[in-house]
C-alpha cells in the first residue's frame, strides 16, 4: 500500500495517524465507545478489539475527563483499516493544498492577558507550592468558505517527515488535525517507549540563528527544570508496568521543522502482556507535557487561567490493536476544524523561573506549525496577537 494514496483518500470523519515508520488509514465506523473513565474505556476495548471486523481502535482522549460534562473519550472500531510504509519520501509527489485565506483571526486570551495569566501562574506556583503548571491559549480563525481539513492534513503530513501527523473526527462533524512531536507511550509486544518533550526555542531560517537557538536550549536552566518534572513524573506513572525502565538522565535536543525541544526516550519492558498500549496512555495522561505537577493541582490553576476549554487539545490520539500493541501521541501542535472556522492551540509549561514574554513568544512560535500547513506567512499570527 502506497502511503501518499492513503493522503490522498483521506476524508473529513476518517482517521489518519503517520509516523516516521508507518501510515494508518481507517474509514467507517463498526462500532463507537466513548466515556470519561479511561481506565475503564480501555477495558471495554481490549474486551471488543479480537471479535472487531477491523482489529483495531483508534481515536482521540481528551485533555481533562474530570469535570461533570467533560469532553470524553471516543474510540472507534473502524469498518476498514490500511497500513502502509512511511509517507515520506513519497508524498513529496502531492502537490501542496490551498486552505484558503482567513477573514477574522482572534487570540483567547489576547496576547497581553495571556503574559498576564503566566505571571499569575509564577505566582501561584510558590502560593500553592507546585512545581509546573501549562498554560495553553487559543486562536479563532474564520473563513469565508468552507475549510478542508484534507487539505491541512495533507500540508500536514508534506511538511512533517517525522512526528506524528493526524486526523481524527470528532463528534459534530469537526476534526482534529495536527503533527505533534512527542510521542506519549507505544507498545510492541512487551517493549514500550515514551518520548516526553517539554523545553523549547523557535527554528530560525538563519542558520546561525538556528544553531544558536538549539545551543541557548540546551544550557538553559529553567527548560532543564521544566524538562525534569515531566520525565520523573513519565518514569513514576510507568514504572508499576514496567519489569525494567531506562530512563536517560540527561536529555536530548529534538527538533520538528518549527521547533527545538528536549526531549528524553523511555524504554521500559512490560511486566505483563496483557496491559494494552491505550491502558497505558490513560495511565500515563495527563503529563507534565500539558498539564502539570501536582497533576490535579495545575488542571485546577490552568482551568482558572484560561478563558476556554481545551477539549481534545492536550489528549491522545492514536490506534491500539486486538494484541494490545499501538501507538499514542500529545495531542498538541493541533488545530479543532469545524466548517468555516478552525481552533489553533498552543501552550506552554510555566516554571516559577518562567519569563511572561518569553512564554507568549512561546506560543506564537508553537503556532507556526499549523500556520505553515494552513499557507500563513512566516512570523503569523503577528498582529492578531490583540483579540
Ligand atoms: C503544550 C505544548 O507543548 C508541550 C510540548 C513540548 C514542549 C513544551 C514546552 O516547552 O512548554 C510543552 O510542554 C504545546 O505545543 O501546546
Amino acid at each position: 500500500m502506497d502511503a501518499a494514496r492513503l493522503v490522498e483518500e483521506y476524508v473529513r470523519g476518517d482517521f489518519f495517524f503517520a509516523t516516521a515508520e508507518t501510515t494508518l488509514h481507517a474509514a467507517g465506523v463498526a462500532a463507537e465507545l466513548t466515556g470519561t473513565d479511561e481506565v475503564a474505556l480501555a477495558e471495554r476495548v481490549r474486551t471488543v478489539l479480537p471479535t472487531a471486523a477491523a482489529p483495531v481502535a483508534v481515536g482521540v482522549l481528551p485533555f481533562t475527563s474530570a469535570e461533570p460534562d467533560a469532553t470524553p473519550g471516543r474510540l472507534v472500531l473502524p469498518e476498514t483499516v490500511r497500513f502502509a510504509g512511511p509517507a515520506h519520501p513519497g508524498v513529496n509527489r502531492l502537490p501542496r493544498r490551498d486552505v484558503g485565506t482567513p477573514v477574522r483571526v482572534r487570540s483567547l486570551p489576547d496576547g497581553r492577558r495571556h503574559a498576564a495569566a503566566v505571571a499569575r501562574a509564577v505566582t501561584e506556583l510558590r502560593a500553592r507550592n507546585l512545581r509546573k503548571v501549562v498554560l495553553a491559549r487559543a486562536l479563532d480563525v474564520e473563513f469565508a468558505e468552507p475549510v478542508s481539513p484534507e487539505a491541512i492534513l495533507c500540508n500536514l503530513v508534506k511538511d512533517n517527515r517525522r512526528g506524528y501527523t493526524f486526523g481524527a473526527g470528532l463528534p459534530g462533524g469537526r476534526t482534529l488535525v495536527g503533527a505533534s512531536p512527542e510521542l506519549l507511550l507505544s507498545r510492541r509486544g512487551t517493549r514500550v517507549v515514551s518520548h516526553p518533550h517539554a523545553g523549547s526555542m523557535p527554528r530560525s531560517p538563519d542558520p546561525v540563528t538556528d544553531t544558536e537557538n538549539g545551543k541557548a536550549l540546551l544550557a538553559s536552566r529553567k527548560d532543564h527544570i521544566e524538562h525534569a518534572v515531566l520525565t520523573e513524573a513519565v518514569a513514576e506513572a510507568l514504572r508499576p508496568f514496567c519489569r525494567t525502565l531506562d530512563v536517560p538522565s540527561v536529555p536530548e535536543l529534538v527538533s520538528t521543522p518549527t521547533m527545538w525541544h528536549l526531549g528524553t526516550t523511555i524504554r521500559g519492558e512490560l511486566a505483563d502482556r496483557d496491559v494494552t498500549a491505550l491502558r497505558l496512555a490513560a495511565a500515563l495522561h495527563p503529563t507534565p507535557a500539558i498539564c502539570g505537577t501536582p497533576t490535579e493541582s495545575a488542571r485546577q490553576l490552568a482551568g482558572e487561567l484560561e478563558p476556554f476549554e481545551r477539549g481534545y487539545y492536550a489528549g491522545a490520539v492514536g490506534w491500539v490493536d486486538a494484541e494490545g500493541d499501538g501507538e499514542w501521541a500529545v495531542s498538541i501542535r493541533c488545530a479543532e476544524v469545524a466548517q468555516r472556522s478552525l481552533r489553533l492551540y498552543a501552550g506552554g509549561g510555566i516554571v516559577p523561573e518562567s519569563d511572561p514574554d518569553a512564554e507568549l513568544a512561546e506560543t506564537s512560535a508553537k503556532f507556526a506549525t499549523l500556520a505553515r500547513a494552513m499557507g500563513f506567512p512566516r512570523g503569523w499570527p503577528a498582529g492578531h496577537e490583540g483579540g
